[in-house]
């Protein structure tokens, strides 16, 4: 990877994000906390800055990239198939972006939290020899960091829902199996795909925080109040976080799980690679997606006054609503439109509509 990039264009439309310092947060610096509040509820992204996680960062993206030079036979015995488990490598091509089944354009390497913790045995599958060869050395710390991180993000936020102590802890130990996992992404040059193909389509994210790190742009977020798609500009030492669907239904709809899609990098930076790093906490498989309502007067009063209380009941565990996201974006399993639509999560369906006319 570069040491440096173009820049980022100053003419595209950007949207900014509050930035909130990590150190400070861990310090319980009030008005960091009220920061991340507000950022949380009202946008679901933010920049996080002296977070410590750069070097295990950088070390995951050497993975990234020697593991994606692999001979794509030997990538595609560890596919991660179209039955709903996302551990493992995704071909480009092999999900929809969009309900017209259009192709994404990124290939990606997902390691299970569970099985870079349980290393050399293996809790969900195996993967391939450039992961196995990092596991120790790059994976193990950069989940570590990457958990540490968002689990004392979730504790502000579950002091903040007036929750009991260590009731979104509960919901997220250590070692209870769950879908948490990294990721390393690679989105082609634009001289190699049609720069107008989105690289990854508009979608909330399926779990409860995403820590992310980008180097270069194409992450866009669709604000709620606007009808437009804006970048988020990449900042160097500065991640983004973003609340994802279970959180925003365990909060009853106080935490924002944003819609936000990803495309190529605009101006100067389109003929390069992109790479892009993700670490989700999701919550255990067997916990049940729904509104804390009985630990919390904040959350039952959000439910409460909520135009659709019913749709933070969704009946389905953290895993079931895990499968059926992933397992209707493959597009092996399309059957017409209604397959993109049976993959949506917690996104209002006119603000999807909206969104994606907006393309
Ligand atoms: O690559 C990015 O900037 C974002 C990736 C993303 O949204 C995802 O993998 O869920
Ligand atoms: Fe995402």
């Amino acid at each position: 990877m570069p040491a440096t990039y173009p820049p980022f264009p100053d003419d595209v439309p950007t949207h900014p994000l509050l930035v909130v310092d990590y150190e400070l947060i861990r310090q319980g610096s009030r008005e960091e906390i009220d920061k991340l509040w507000e950022a949380a509820t009202k946008l679901g992204f933010w920049y996080l800055k002296n977070h410590g996680a750069d070097a295990e960062a950088n070390a995951m993206f050497d993975m990234g990239a020697e593991t994606m030079r692999l001979p794509m036979e030997e990538k595609m015995k560890f596919e991660q198939g179209d039955d709903g488990v996302s551990f493992g490598y995704k071909a480009a091509g092999a999900n929809a972006v969009d309900e017209t089944g259009a192709l994404d354009t990124v290939e990606f390497i997902n390691v299970s939290k569970d099985d870079a913790l349980a290393y050399p045995s293996s809790v969900h599958r195996t993967y391939p020899y450039t992961v196995n060869a990092r596991m120790e050395s790059t994976i193990k710390p950069f989940i570590a960091k990457s958990v540490e991180v968002n689990m004392t993000l979730m504790a502000v936020f579950n002091e903040k829902l007036g929750l009991p102590e260590g009731a979104l802890a509960s919901l997220h130990k250590l070692y209870d199996p769950s879908c948490s996992e990294s990721r390393c992404i690679k989105n082609p040059p634009a001289r190699d795909v049609s720069p107008d193909r989105m690289a990854i389509g508009a979608h909330t994210d399926f779990g409860s925080l995403s820590f992310l790190h980008n180097r270069l742009g194409g992450l866009q977020v669709y604000p709620p109040g606007t009808e437009q798609w804006f970048y988020i500009k990449p900042i160097p030492g500065h991640a983004i976080c973003n609340v994802g669907d279970a959180l925003a239904l365990f909060s009853g709809g106080i935490l924002r799980s944003n819609l936000h899609r990803v495309v190529p990098p605009p101006g100067a930076q389109a003929p390069l690679e992109r790479w892009s790093l993700v670490f989700f906490s999701r919550p255990s498989n067997d916990s049940e997606l729904r509104a804390l309502t009985d630990q919390s007067a904040i959350i039952a009063d959000a439910v409460a006054a909520s135009p659709d209380p019913a749709k933070f009941s969704t009946g389905q565990t953290a895993r079931a609503w895990f499968i059926r996201r992933i397992k209707n974006q493959r597009i092996k399993n399309r059957t017409g439109p209604e397959t993109w639509r049976a993959s949506r999560g917690t996104e209002h369906s006119e603000q999807q509509a909206h969104a994606v006319s907006a393309y």
